[in-house]
């Protein structure tokens, strides 16, 4: 067991015996619930905005709504709100599932600004919806049913509970394939899309993910005030100190969103006994968000494991990575979809044509692959054979033409079903998620749309498993456990190979595969994909290094201005004169090797 979860049973332990050995408290009592209301809110945030990096500044929305919806049942039905306080879970995810579909589209700055104005909605909502809401006279709820004797110890363990339930669920979330996807999307969101990862639902299931048990805690947290108004409810404040309790603790860890909330509240209510007026408040709030961010920008937690880190340096162990390439590559083929007995060219794509402004980028191209071939498509810097590939892959769209892969049409289909369908790629410049693990990287990929795959275990099981005999597959199991980052380039690459492999592709397109990797290790790489490609899978190689390409290719295909301009087996292509004057230039006349 990690330690950090000994660490944390050990808290949880002293914090289930707390009202016990000192019961008569109710002022800390009172503190620490408010502790537990803001850990269950920033931990529940860090699934949307921590792992999958979109931050939400209104989050304080779901915990009104789920205040709102607890209280409008009792009023209307005389049920005790904390009864119905899961329905208030129910409307948050409702509601956060309908904006997120909406504001989801957006990034950056314009999502964050979105969040703030549908916490504002809500707010002019709840005051000028009367007859449900009573307005701005708010809704006075009952007292609590049990003997004052017992003073706020059930809200404690009811916050507590609800805090431990959102740490399992967030902890739950990190280990699955859905996890790494929302990791995914935060790094990179392109190339996640690119690994089969359905950006547009993961993001609106964390978001919806994010929203249940503060809602579920508002409905509890209405009972514990009696009392609740629209400005109090849609206050932006509360969304404030759950972004800063994350920010503190450290943002996209598990525990961080956690400690950030105890140390905040704590925080919080000293400058409201001490600090005089609430004015003061908010500026010891706004002086801690200023030295947070410059000071401790990754937050507490990553901060305090990277110090412990460079104190006990991991031993990085070197390994032969030419000799402990695995030739197994049976690992690909258990996977593959047998398609190979169709008929037809595996990949069609007839006059496609993409512009940059007046830039014609790809100008009305046609291209063949053949099924179980390794093609190549050469040609000059500049000739558009990577926009090609980003519009075989729907990395972007294209103005027309079309793009037919194993008989179907594809050039209308998001990137992530083309993943789905056996459509893999690596990028020119390696794209590998820096901050997860290698075996992580290698994990992530999505083969297909299934729940079932995207809830499957990353970590451990039958996923990690097939991902530890991939990166034997190009050599590089022993550093399953290294950050991404800190490999070379050229390890990078090999990665990368190993996570569009994890797809099960028919159809690999590689982008420039021997960029950065030594010779040595090139020709066992060049051996590797000869046995992939034994065992059935495609290849399309854009690559500049000749005699690689045409030793390894069949046909070759060369590229200039945005079109294909010759297309034939290596030996005819080097002598086609057409080529030599574009591309391959004087020194692969035949003549001058005579
Ligand atoms: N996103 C973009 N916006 C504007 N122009 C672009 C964009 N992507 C590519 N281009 C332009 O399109 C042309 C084709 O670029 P592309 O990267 O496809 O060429 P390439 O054949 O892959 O070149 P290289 O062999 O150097 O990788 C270039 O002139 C490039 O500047």
């Amino acid at each position: 067991m990690r330690r950090s979860h000994v660490v944390a049973l050990l808290c949880l332990v002293a914090l289930l015996i707390y009202p016990v050995i000192n019961p008569w408290q109710p002022y800390p009592q009172g503190v620490m619930l408010m502790m537990f209301l803001l850990a269950i809110q920033a931990t529940s945030w860090n699934i949307i905005s921590g792992y999958a990096g979109y931050i939400s500044l209104g989050h304080s929305m779901f915990l009104g709504l789920g205040s709102y919806t607890a209280a409008i049942i009792a009023l209307h039905t005389g049920v005790n709100p904390l009864w119905v306080a899961p329905l208030g879970g129910v409307t948050a995810v409702i509601v956060a599932v309908l904006a997120g579909a909406v504001v989801l589209r957006t990034r950056g700055h314009a999502f964050v600004i979105i969040t703030i104005a549908l916490l504002l909605s809500a707010q002019i909502v709840a005051t000028n919806w009367d007859s449900l809401t009573n307005g701005s006279d708010g809704i006075t709820l009952e007292l609590p049913f049990w003997s004052a004797d017992f003073q706020n110890i059930p809200f404690y363990y009811a916050f507590l509970l609800l805090l431990v339930l959102t740490v399992l669920f967030s902890a739950w979330i990190a280990r699955t394939k859905f996890g790494t996807g929302l990791v995914a999307i935060r790094e990179d969101e392109g190339k996640a899309a690119a690994i089969g990862v359905n950006t547009t639902v993961l993001k609106i299931l964390a978001y919806a993910a994010s929203s249940f048990f503060i809602g579920v805690a508002g409905g509890v947290y209405a009972y514990y005030q009696t009392f609740l108004n629209p400005v109090g409810s849609f206050a932006i404040l509360g969304s404030v100190l759950i972004v800063l309790a994350a920010l503190v603790g450290g943002r996209g860890t598990l525990y961080g969103p956690v400690i950030g909330a105890f140390i905040v509240s704590l925080v919080n209510e000293g400058a409201t006994v001490y600090g005089g007026n609430s004015q003061t408040r908010v500026l010891i709030m706004g002086l801690i968000l200023v030295l947070v961010v410059l000071f401790l920008p990754a937050g507490l937690l990553p901060s305090l494991s990277a110090a412990w880190r460079r104190r006990h340096p991991v031993e990085v162990s070197f390994t032969d990575q030419v000799g402990a390439l695995s030739h197994n590559t049976a690992v690909v083929r258990s996977r593959l979809p047998v398609s190979s007995d169709r008929p037809g060219p595996l990949l069609e794509v007839r006059g496609v044509s993409k512009r940059f402004g007046g830039l014609v980028a790809v100008d009305g191209a046609d291209l063949v692959v053949e099924r179980g071939s390794i093609t190549a498509l050469i040609g000059p810097n500049g000739s558009g054979k990577t926009t090609l590939f980003n519009l075989i892959t729907g990395a972007m769209p294209l103005d027309s033409g079309t793009i037919t892969f194993n008989g179907k049409r594809i050039e209308k289909l998001p990137p992530w079903t083309r993943g789905h369908l056996g459509l893999g790629r690596t990028f020119q410049v390696t794209r590998l998620f820096k901050d997860m693990t290698v075996l992580q990287n290698v994990v992530a990929p999505q083969p297909d749309g299934k729940l079932r795959t995207m809830l499957a275990d990353a970590v451990s099981g039958a996923e990690a498993a097939r991902a530890r005999d991939l990166l034997d597959v190009v050599g590089l199991g022993a550093l399953a456990q290294q950050k991404a980052g800190s490999l070379s380039y050229g390890q990078q690459k090999l990665v990368e190979l190993a996570q569009v492999l994890m797809l099960a592709p028919e159809l690999v397109l590689l982008d420039e595969p021997a960029g950065g990797v030594n010779p040595s290790l090139l020709g066992r790489l060049t051996e590797v994909i000869r046995e992939l490609n034994r065992d059935g899978v495609t290849f399309l190689v854009v690559e500049h290094n000749i005699p690689l390409v045409l030793s390894l290719c069949d046909p070759v295909n060369v590229f200039a201005r945005g079109k294909c301009i010759s297309s034939g087996p290596p030996a005819r292509i080097r002598e086609d004169p057409l080529v030599l004057d574009a591309y391959l230039g004087d020194d692969w006349r035949a003549d001058a090797h005579a």
